[in-house]
């Protein structure tokens, strides 16, 4: 394995970009057209396509899609104590932290007789992608069934890709998870496939209003195209390949920084790493420590791929590496510093921080209670960590009184005016005289 460290200061500003590009393939025009063909065959051809892309992509000979009720108490039946006691602990501190964000209506008179508010209601019907390619994640079915749960959604569907045929269509974990969270609506189904199915509905599985979920580029991009076709479906975010920037000073155990880098890498060979730090020491011992501990993950060959797209950068300074990371936008940002409390607020990029030496990723993947369910690609710049408000829709409603109108409908015909729409300035001036009329005759004055 070779690692290079790059200068930051000594590169231009189209290099330190260049370094700082996402691995390649994400946008690429056959990846855009193999899942808008995918999508046109399932709007077409419906449960008949999706059986043909579960054979060709997953291998699987024939497919049930939806999981029986029987077959999931069997798995659950299944499951050691031990594992359902871990899910219970995580689906806890997950439960306290989304309850804790529960939106507040609110009803507010803007000035008298004008009352304005603002109304949340769940979303009707949400579909959860489980990624399950390479590993099966019950952690991201807590992340997505939780809030899907506080909310109160009424119909809550989850897709997954099936398993290995030796190893059954699904992890036990995923339905125990699923359970927990009263799921029981699930279709063993993954890929561009499964998130056409729930944006368009096939004879199977009913459309959804919203697509949650990460998952890799196939998904991320099937969910972007469904995003853009009024008969499609919402969705929360792309949240692709897993990315983590490190931040570290000579203050930073090398044997940790090696472990949160690896722990990312072990997604997927589309993942990217970065370590930014202003000690040349901290780097180099990285290094070695990447080398030793790579040799002993049953997933090292990811591993190993995910690590050629990484980036190991040397800063002048703190500050600098700040701005590294802000310039990166990063998914995850671990900071493991002699000033990590000053560091936090110069960071404005990131959708998921984690500070300090024991707090590794690794919490927050799976237990501590925050959302793992965040944007890649940079786009933490203006999209945010998956939250409780992200099953909801907000709608708005006003009444005025008689009053209120009297008070405010001078205001609104200058408005209207002033922009030429007499259609609008009318259907406050007609109100007005109206009201005018009410009050001569009830003066008994009328003109
Ligand atoms: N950003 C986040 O919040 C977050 C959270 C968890 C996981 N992740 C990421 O999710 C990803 C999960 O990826 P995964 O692959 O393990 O599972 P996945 O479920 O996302 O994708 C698997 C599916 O991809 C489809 N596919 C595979 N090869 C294909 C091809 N050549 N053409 C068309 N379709 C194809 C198959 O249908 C398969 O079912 C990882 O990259 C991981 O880093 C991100
Ligand atoms: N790191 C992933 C989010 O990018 C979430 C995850 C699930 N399991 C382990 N990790
Ligand atoms: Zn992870």
């Amino acid at each position: 394995m070779q690692f290079q460290i790059s200068n930051w200061q000594q590169l231009d500003k189209t290099a330190q970009q260049a370094l700082l590009e996402r691995p390649l393939q994400q946008e690429s025009d056959s990846l855009k057209q193999t899942v808008k063909d995918i999508i046109r065959a399932v709007r077409t051809e419906g449960d008949a396509a999706l059986q043909r892309f579960s054979r060709e992509f997953d291998k699987l000979q024939s497919n049930p899609l939806r999981l029986a009720d029987q077959l999931q108490q069997s798995l659950i039946a299944g499951l050691s104590d031990e594992l359902k006691t871990a899910i219970q602990i995580a689906y806890r501190n997950i439960h306290s932290f989304h309850a804790a964000q529960l939106p507040q209506n609110i009803r507010i008179e803007t000035q008298p007789g004008v009352v304005c508010e603002l109304n949340y209601s769940a979303l009707d019907q949400v579909g959860l992608y489980v990624p399950g390619g390479s590993a099966p994640l019950p952690s991201t079915v807590l992340m997505l069934g939780v809030p899907a749960q506080l909310a109160g959604c009424r119909r809550v569907v989850l897709v997954t890709p099936p398993g290995q045929p030796s190893a059954g269509d699904i992890a036990a974990e995923i339905v125990y998870a699923a359970s927990l969270c009263g799921i029981t609506e699930i279709y063993t189904l993954g890929g561009a496939q499964a998130v056409a199915a729930l944006a368009y509905g096939t004879e199977t599985i009913g459309k959804v209003d919203k697509i949650f979920g990460p998952g890799n580029r196939f998904v991320t991009e099937a969910k972007q195209q469904v995003s853009q076709d009024a008969r499609g479906a919402a969705i929360d975010m792309p949240a692709g390949p897993s990315e983590v920037l490190v931040i570290a000073d000579d203050n930073a155990n090398p044997v940790f920084v090696a472990a949160d880098l690896l722990s990312q890498a072990e997604h997927g060979p589309d993942s990217q790493v970065v370590l930014v730090s202003p000690s040349e020491a901290l780097l180099v011992n990285t290094i070695s420590e990447l080398k030793r501990q790579t040799t002993l993950l049953p997933r090292a060959e990811i591993a190993q791929k995910a690590l050629a797209n990484s980036r190991l950068i040397l800063t002048p300074d703190l500050a600098t590496a700040a701005q590294v990371s802000n310039q990166y936008a990063p998914e995850h940002l671990i900071i493991q510093t002699s000033d990590d409390q000053g560091l936090l607020n110069k960071l404005t990029n990131a959708a998921s921080i984690f500070v300090g030496p024991y707090t590794p990723e690794s919490a927050g993947d799976y237990a501590s209670g925050t959302n793992h369910v965040l944007p890649t690609y940079g786009y933490s710049r203006n999209h945010s960590s998956l939250s409780l408000a992200d099953f909801y829709r907000r709608y708005t409603v006003q009444t005025l009184t008689a009053a209120g109108m009297r008070d405010l409908g001078p205001t609104i015909v200058k408005l209207a005016k002033a922009e030429g729409l007499d259609a609008h300035a009318n259907a406050v001036s007609f109100r007005l005289a109206e009201l005018e009329l009410a009050a001569q005759i009830s003066e008994g004055n009328p003109s």
